[in-house]
C-alpha cells in the first residue's frame, strides 16, 4: 500500500523552477498553491536583495510561518502545494512535523544551469550572485520519506506531470 502525500513541497535552490512547475501542478491537480516566498519578513527580502545570503537565523521564523501554514492546512482538510527552497534538512523535517505526510519533490539542478536561469530571470529580488551560498547549504533530501527526486533540466509540464502522476499514487484519503 502507498502512503498517502498530504500536500506537496516543491523545493530546491533558487532559480531551479520551484514556482513555475508548481503553478503547472495547480493547473493540473486543483490544489491550493501556497508560494513560500510569500511568507519572508521584509527583511529577509531586503537582506536577500542586497545581496547577503539567508542565515539559519533569519530563516527561523519564516520556516515557523510556514510550519503554521502546513498545519492550518492539515486541521482544515486541505492538500496544498507549497513553494519552499527547504534547502536543509532540518528545514523539511519541521515541515514533515506539522504536516504528516508531506512530499518532497526535489528538482534537482547543476550550479551551472541554476545560474543560466537565474540570469535570464528579471525584476527577481534574488540576485545571481547568491546562488552559490544556496549549493552551500543545500543538504540534498536524498533517502528522505515521501521525496521525488526530479531532473530540473526536464521541461515544466513533463516536472508538473512526473509530480501529479506520483500524486496520484500516494492519494490523501
Ligand atoms: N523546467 C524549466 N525549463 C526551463 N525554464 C524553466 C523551467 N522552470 C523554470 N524555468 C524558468 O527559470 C526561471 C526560474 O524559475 P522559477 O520558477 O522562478 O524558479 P524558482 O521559483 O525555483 O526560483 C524562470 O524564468 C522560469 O520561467
Ligand atoms: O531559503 C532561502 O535562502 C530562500 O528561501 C531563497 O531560496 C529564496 O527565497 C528563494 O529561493 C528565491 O526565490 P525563488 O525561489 O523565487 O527563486
Amino acid at each position: 500500500m502507498y502512503e498517502p502525500i498530504n500536500a506537496v513541497v516543491v523545493m530546491g535552490v533558487a532559480g531551479s523552477g520551484k514556482s513555475a512547475v508548481a503553478r503547472a501542478l495547480e493547473v493540473r491537480t486543483g490544489a491550493r498553491l501556497i508560494e513560500g516566498d510569500a511568507f519572508h519578513p521584509d527583511r529577509n527580502i531586503q537582506k536577500m536583495s542586497s545581496g547577503q545570503p539567508l542565515t539559519d537565523k533569519d530563516r527561523a521564523s519564516w520556516l515557523r510561518a510556514l510550519e503554521k501554514r502546513l498545519h492550518r492546512a492539515k486541521v482544515d482538510g486541505e492538500h496544498p502545494i507549497l513553494t519552499c527552497s527547504a534547502l536543509k534538512r532540518s528545514y523539511r523535517d519541521g515541515l514533515r512535523h506539522a504536516m504528516p505526510g508531506v512530499g518532497f519533490a526535489y528538482l534537482q539542478l547543476s550550479p551551472a544551469a541554476a545560474a543560466e536561469r537565474m540570469a535570464r530571470r528579471h525584476g527577481h529580488y534574488m540576485p545571481c550572485s547568491l546562488l552559490e551560498s544556496q549549493f552551500v547549504d543545500l543538504e540534498e533530501p536524498l533517502g528522505e520519506p515521501l521525496t521525488l527526486i526530479l531532473d530540473g533540466t526536464l521541461s515544466v509540464g513533463e516536472l508538473a506531470s512526473a509530480i501529479h502522476q506520483w500524486w496520484q499514487q500516494h492519494a490523501p484519503a
